[in-house]
């Protein structure tokens, strides 16, 4: 189990180290239009499980919308804290 917090540290480390194999590393080369599309492709999602869906299945599909969410800040250079400050 990890946190919101602790997950972006995870990503920031994968974009500057590049490891073999990361997804991320390979969503954050195909660019913020292909990131935007995951988005919001995972928005739907989050809706259908919320309608219709198990907790268990929408708890995942928010996992799945946070990790890209958290992808596209990355992308655009953006730290948690520039978010955080508007909450
Ligand atoms: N939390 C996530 C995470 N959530 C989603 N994804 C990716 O996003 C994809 C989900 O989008 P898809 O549309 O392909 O999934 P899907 O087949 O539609 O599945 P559903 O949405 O229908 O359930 C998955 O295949 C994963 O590649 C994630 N990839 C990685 N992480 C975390 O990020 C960390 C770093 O990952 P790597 O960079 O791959 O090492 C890992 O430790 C994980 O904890």
């Amino acid at each position: 189990m990890k946190t919101f917090d602790e997950l972006f540290e995870e990503l920031s480390r994968k974009a500057a180290e590049r490891p073999e194999g990361s997804g991320t590393v390979e969503e954050l080369d195909a660019g913020v239009h292909a990131i935007g599309k995951k988005i919001v492709e995972e928005a739907g999602e989050v809706w259908i499980a919320s309608e219709y869906e198990s907790d268990e299945a929408l708890a995942e599909e928010a996992s799945q919308l946070l990790y890209h969410l958290q992808v596209m800040l990355i992308a655009r250079g953006l730290s948690l804290k520039d978010v955080y400050r508007y909450l």
